[in-house]
């Protein structure tokens, strides 16, 4: 059935019913070790991973790892230009969840994303990423412990759907011509832009289903959160990208307000309820003119559209989100892109769940990361309705490979989240114990260990930080 993989001979699949996973005690689980620090991480992070297994059930549950090929290693085992086999994606299809480290991608041309590729071919549309602070963990941050935020990135389109041609190549060339001569001059919006016959062009489908589907995870993880955490922030730059970016913003509250209408309120109609809610008999243009601060600038046109906004709040959710009950709700926000780098900065604990699409979560992961300690402790999934991939935010920091001292972090708490997904909370509870007793003894990496204050003078090695992870524990 496979070309060159061979299963292992212990253990059984785990299944999905309604799109959750159904785990067995011995699961097989497929793993792919990743180029560049992969070989230094993979390594580190089973070890870290099946020491808590067996620390937290004693032998009654066990992972079967089960190897299988992306990225450099599949060249050397499948041939020249191998870089995704056949043979791993029916492994990742059969077996259901996966765990990966990193994989190289060439800037400019060669091949597209292997990362990328493999979130698209399993249909895994939520790229999810928390960015939660370890006490004890160094950060350039003042108050890192302030975010704890989780990144829901749409994971299967946008840009990184991968639709572009280089500049100069005929087609692009034909592409622009028509874009000019005829779709352009069609669209009066457009006016008289042109595009430069020497650009390179990529397309950005933002679609209604994978937004939504995105958002609708996005707030069903929100559910499971405490009170104070429930709340989900659209991000875009819909301000630019009307309809690309505005749409994701559009789709995303409109979701809310039907398919979740009885659990969210959004921050406008928060606003109208409690304006109401402070003053019973406030007019219909007095709500509005408290939530829109610009009104009485507006053309009266404008000003009628949030006068009807504020009566067909009040007509149709007081009964139900009125008097306060709004606030047991999912507060549904959203935010231009560009202010919310700064906002997970300047106020972090306003933020929980920020929905973004592929492009904005990718910038919005690594940032967020930065501020609990780095890509050394960023973890991530992707997640489908029938499968499920592990891995890193960060990539495969090639100057960093085969040294033995990048930080394994990021893919063992990418292992955490893999546990709890399949619902061996146990496990995942002792490695995040593990976790914060060596970053609180200072056991740590290099890159911990240079922001430490005083600075750490002998970082341990990735395999070294593993064992100090498993020692601790006991603590
Ligand atoms: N999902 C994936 O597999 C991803 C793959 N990539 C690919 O990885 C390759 C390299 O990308 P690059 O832009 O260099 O980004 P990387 O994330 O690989 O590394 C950038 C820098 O981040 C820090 N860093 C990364 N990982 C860790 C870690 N585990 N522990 C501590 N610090 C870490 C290092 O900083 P310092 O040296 O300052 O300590 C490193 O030099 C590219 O081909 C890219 O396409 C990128 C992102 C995701
Ligand atoms: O696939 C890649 O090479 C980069 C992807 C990436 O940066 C990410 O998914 O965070
Ligand atoms: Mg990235």
């Amino acid at each position: 059935m496979y070309e060159k993989l061979t299963p292992p001979t212990t253990g059984d699949r785990v299944t999905f019913k309604n799109g959750e996973p159904i785990v067995p005690d011995n699961p097989i689980i497929p793993f792919i070790r990743g180029d560049g620090t992969g070989v230094d991480i993979w390594p580190a992070s089973q070890k870290a991973i099946d020491a808590a297994v067996e620390a937290a059930y004693g032998g009654k549950r066990k992972i079967s790892w089960f190897k299988i090929y992306a990225g450099d290693e599949a060249c050397e085992e499948y041939g020249t230009y191998q870089y995704l086999p056949e043979d791993t994606n029916k492994a990742i299809a059969e077996y259901g969840i996966a765990i990966k480290g990193p994989l190289t991608t060439p800037i400019g041309g060669g091949i597209r994303s292997l990362n990328v590729a493999l979130r698209q071919i399993h249909d895994l549309y939520a790229c999810v990423r928390p960015c939660k602070y370890y006490p004890g963990t160094p950060s350039p941050h003042k108050h890192p412990e302030q975010l704890d935020v989780i990144v829901y990135r749409e994971n299967t389109e946008d840009i990184y759907l991968g639709i572009e041609w280089r500049a100069g190549t005929e087609i692009c060339e034909k592409l622009i011509d028509i874009l000019n001569t005829q779709l352009i001059p069609q669209t009066p919006e457009h006016g008289k832009k042109q595009i430069r016959m020497d650009s390179g062009i990529g397309i950005k489908p933002i679609s209604k289903t994978n937004s939504q589907r995105l958002v609708r995870r996005a707030i069903k993880h929100a559910l499971r959160l405490p009170k104070a955490k429930q709340m989900v922030t659209l991000v875009h730059k819909g301000n630019i990208m009307k309809y690309t970016e505005g749409a994701f913003r559009d789709w995303g509250y409109e979701l809310a307000t039907t398919e979740f209408r009885n659990e969210c309120v959004t921050e406008r109609e928060s606003w109208i309820l409690s304006n109401k809610e402070k003053n019973p008999d406030l007019s219909i243009e007095e709500n509005a003119r408290q939530i829109d601060p610009g009104y009485d600038a507006l053309t009266e046109e404008k000003r009628a559209v949030v006068c009807a906004e504020v009566q067909q709040v009040l007509d149709t959710i007081w009964e139900t989100h009125g008097d306060r009950k709004w606030k047991e709700k999912i507060m549904v926000n959203d935010r231009i892109a560009d202010s919310i780098f700064q906002q997970i900065q300047t106020r972090p604990d306003e933020y929980s769940i920020l929905a973004t699409m592929n492009l904005n979560g990718d910038y919005l992961s690594d940032a967020a990361a930065a501020i609990v300690g780095g890509l050394g402790m960023g973890p991530g999934a992707n997640i489908g309705d029938q499968c499920a991939i592990f891995e890193a935010t960060h990539g495969t920091a090639p100057k960093h490979a085969g040294l033995d001292r990048i930080n394994p972090g990021s893919v063992i708490l990418s292992g955490v989240m893999m546990l709890e997904y399949m619902g061996w909370q146990e496990a995942a509870d002792l490695i995040k114990k593990g976790i914060g007793g060596a970053i609180s003894n200072r056991e740590v990496t290099y890159d911990l260990a240079r922001l430490m204050e005083p600075p750490v003078e002998k970082p341990l090695k990735c395999s070294e930080f593993a064992d100090a992870i498993i020692k601790h524990f006991d603590d």
